[in-house]
C-alpha cells in the first residue's frame, strides 16, 4: 500500500461552521493561496448552495494560479423526491466550474428517518443518483459519508450499503466522517480496516475534535488504511472543531512516514498557522503543539541545562523542521543555564565562572517574588541583562513627571501629564494631553524625546494590560502592566510592577522606549548569534 496521504482541508468550509468564525472572500482567497503554497492537495472552498459569498469565492478563485490544490466545492445529496438534475445545491457545484465536487450523504439510519425523514431505500437512491449525475458532467467526486461511524455502529449492513452505492455511482473517494465527533482511536481504526477491505475505492477520513480525539483518530484511520485526510488549519470548526491539520500533517511525516507535503512545505507550518489565525482573528494557544511559541520554548533550568548539552534533551523533533524554533525562558524557575543562554543570545561577553550569573539570577528571581514576570517581558530582560553587562547607555533620567486628572458636572474627562526629563545633560519640559492618564504621560514623554531620537516617531503600544497581583489588598493592590510595542519591523514587551498603576506604567513604558531606541544598533550580532544556534542544532 501507498505511504502518499492526500490532505483535503475544509477551513474554507467547515472552518467557517465553527462559532465566531466569519471570512469575508477576501480573507478566504488569501488563505486558498496559502493553503496551496503549504502544499495541500484539495482546498473545498465553501457551499455554493448555500450564500452568496461562497459563490463569489468560486467566482475569485479561478484567478488564483493554485500550483499544488484543487479547488472543490461542498453540497449534500439530492432533496428527496426529485431528481438529481433538478436538485439546486447540485447544480450550484456544477455552476461554480471546478473539477472536484465534495457531497455528503446519510449513512446512519437513524438520521435517515429523523433528519431527512425519508425511507432507507430512498436515500440509497439519492446518494447513487447525486454522485451518478455529478460523474456525468466530468467532475472528480468526493463522497463525505456523514456520521458513518455511529451509523456503522447502530446497523453495520445499512451503513456499508450507503457507501457501497457511492461505490456503483463512480465516486473516485469514499471518506468516513466521525461526524459528532463522539469515536474512540480503537474503533475508528477498526471500522476503517473493515471499510478498507468491503470496497475497492480510496477511502478518506473527516474526524471533529469533541472527545479531544480528532487529530489520533485520524492518524489511527490512515494505520488502517484512509489515504485521504480532511481537516482544517488550527483545527477551526463546527462545535469544538475539525481535525487539525496542523498537528497531523507533521505527526504524518515525521513521526509516521507517510508523504504529505514536500520538507520545505512543511517548514512553511508555522507561518501558514499563524497566517490563518491571523486572518480568522483567533488567537491560538502558545502551547499548540509544533507551531505555538512555547512548543519549543524551555523555562525550568534543568530543561536549560539539557538542552544546552544537546536539544533532543527535551525537544521531539528540530523545531526548525516545521519552521518554528527554539526558545529560552528565564523566570524564577531559571538556572544558570538560563541567563547563560540568553547572554549568549545577545552576543553579551559572559565568564562562565564567574558570580555574574548567581547574581543575575537571584536578582531576576527577587523581582519576579516582587511581581515581575519576564517570560511575557522579553524586553525588559534584555534590558536588566545589558544593564547588568555594563551595556546599557542611559539615554535619559527622569527628573519628575506630574499628571492632572479632571471630571468635571458637564464635562467629559480630560487627562493631562508634564515630564521633566534630563537628556544628555539638556533639561526638557514637555506637556500633554491623552485619552486617560496613562496615554498622555506617553505622549508627554514621546515628545521630550522626539527631539533627540526622531526614530521614536516609527514605535507605537499596541497592546497595554494590567493585572493586580495581591488582590486582597483591593485598589492597594500591587498591579503589573505589560506593554506591547512595534515599530514597522519589530514587536517587544516589557513590564512594570507597582502598587501604583501609573508607577508601573512608566517603567513599562520608559523600558519600551529604550529598547526601542538600544534596538537599532543589535540586529546584526543577533542575527549572527542566531545563524550561529540554527548551526548548533543537529539532533
Ligand atoms: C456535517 C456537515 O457539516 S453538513 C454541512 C452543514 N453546513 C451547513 O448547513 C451550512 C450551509 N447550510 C445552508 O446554508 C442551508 O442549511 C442550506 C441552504 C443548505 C439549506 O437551507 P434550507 O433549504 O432552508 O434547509 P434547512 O437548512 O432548514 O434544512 C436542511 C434540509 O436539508 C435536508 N438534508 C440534510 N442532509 C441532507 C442530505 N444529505 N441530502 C439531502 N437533503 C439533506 C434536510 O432534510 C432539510 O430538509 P427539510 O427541511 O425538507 O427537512
Ligand atoms: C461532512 C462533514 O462535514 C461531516 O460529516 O462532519
Amino acid at each position: 500500500m501507498t505511504n502518499v496521504v492526500k490532505l483535503f482541508d475544509t477551513t474554507l468550509r467547515d472552518g467557517t461552521q465553527g462559532e465566531g468564525i466569519s471570512l469575508s472572500v477576501e480573507d478566504k482567497i488569501k488563505i486558498a493561496g496559502k493553503l496551496d503554497t503549504l502544499g495541500v492537495h484539495y482546498i473545498e472552498g465553501g457551499w455554493p448552495g448555500s450564500n452568496h459569498k461562497d459563490i463569489e469565492f468560486f467566482n475569485r478563485v479561478k484567478e488564483l494560479d493554485l500550483k499544488n490544490a484543487k479547488v472543490t466545492a461542498f453540497g449534500s445529496t439530492r432533496r428527496k423526491g426529485i431528481k438529481a438534475e433538478e436538485d439546486i445545491n447540485l447544480n450550484r457545484i456544477l455552476e461554480t466550474q471546478v473539477s472536484v465536487a465534495t457531497i455528503f450523504g446519510k449513512s446512519w439510519d437513524f438520521h435517515v428517518h429523523k433528519a431527512i425523514q425519508t425511507t432507507l431505500e430512498e436515500n440509497l437512491e439519492m446518494i447513487y443518483d447525486s454522485i451518478k449525475y455529478l460523474k456525468s458532467k466530468g467532475l472528480e467526486v468526493i463522497y463525505d459519508a456523514e456520521h458513518f461511524f455511529d451509523g456503522y455502529k447502530n446497523n453495520p449492513e445499512y451503513a456499508l450499503a450507503t457507501i457501497q452505492k457511492a461505490e456503483d455511482a463512480g465516486a473516485d473517494w469514499i471518506v468516513l466522517c466521525d461526524t459528532n465527533g463522539g469515536s474512540m482511536p480503537s474503533e475508528i481504526f477498526e471500522i476503517v480496516r473493515k471499510v478498507c477491505t468491503a470496497v475497492s475505492t480510496s477511502v478518506g477520513i473527516h474526524t471533529h475534535n469533541d472527545c479531544e480525539l480528532a487529530v489520533a483518530n485520524s492518524l489511527a484511520a490512515v494505520k488502517a488504511g484512509a489515504r485521504q485526510v480532511q481537516g482544517t488549519m488550527n483545527g477551526l470548526g463546527e462545535r469544538c472543531g475539525n481535525a487539525n491539520l496542523i498537528s497531523i500533517i507533521p505527526n504524518l511525516q515525521l513521526k509516521l512516514n507517510y508523504q504529505c507535503i514536500t520538507d520545505e512545505q512543511l517548514s512553511q507550518l508555522t507561518n501558514v498557522s499563524r497566517y490563518v489565525s491571523e486572518i480568522a482573528n483567533i488567537n491560538m494557544p502558545v502551547n499548540q503543539p509544533y507551531v505555538g511559541a512555547a512548543a519549543f520554548a524551555h523555562k525550568g533550568g534543568i530543561h536549560v541545562s539539557a538542552i544546552m548539552k544537546h536539544p533532543k534533551t527535551y525537544e521531539h523533533i528540530v523545531p526548525e523542521l516545521v519552521g518554528n524554533k527554539q526558545r529560552v525562558l528565564v523566570s524564577e524557575l531559571a538556572g544558570q543555564s538560563n541567563v547563560i543562554f540568553k547572554a549568549e543570545e545577545l552576543n553579551l561577553d559572559f565568564d562562565k565562572e564567574s558570580a555574574q550569573a548567581k547574581k543575575i539570577i537571584d536578582d531576576i528571581k527577587t523581582l519576579e517574588h516582587q511581581g515581575y514576570q519576564f517570560e511575557g517581558a522579553d524586553a525588559s530582560l534584555e534590558l536588566l541583562l545589558r544593564k547588568a553587562f555594563g551595556e546599557l547607555e542611559e539615554i535619559f533620567t527622569l527628573e519628575s513627571f506630574k499628571i492632572l486628572v479632571a471630571k468635571s458636572k458637564d464635562r467629559p474627562v480630560a487627562s493631562e501629564a508634564i515630564v521633566k526629563l534630563n537628556v544628555h545633560g539638556e533639561l526638557v519640559y514637555m506637556a500633554a494631553e491623552g485619552t486617560g492618564p496613562v496615554n498622555a504621560l506617553d505622549n508627554a514623554l514621546r515628545r521630550a524625546l522626539e527631539k533627540f531620537y526622531p526614530e521614536i516617531k516609527n514605535m507605537h503600544l499596541s497592546d497595554y494590560k494590567v493585572r493586580v497581583i495581591d488582590e486582597k489588598d483591593a485598589t492597594a493592590a500591587k498591579v503589573r502592566v505589560l506593554i506591547e510595542s512595534s515599530d514597522f519591523e519589530n514587536t517587544w514587551s516589557t513590564v512594570g510592577v507597582s502598587e501604583n498603576i501609573i508607577e508601573a506604567s512608566w517603567q513599562a513604558l520608559v523600558d519600551s522606549i529604550r529598547y526601542g531606541l538600544i534596538g537599532k544598533n543589535r540586529t546584526t550580532s543577533e542575527e549572527n548569534n542566531q545563524q550561529k544556534k540554527l548551526g548548533l542544532i543537529n539532533h
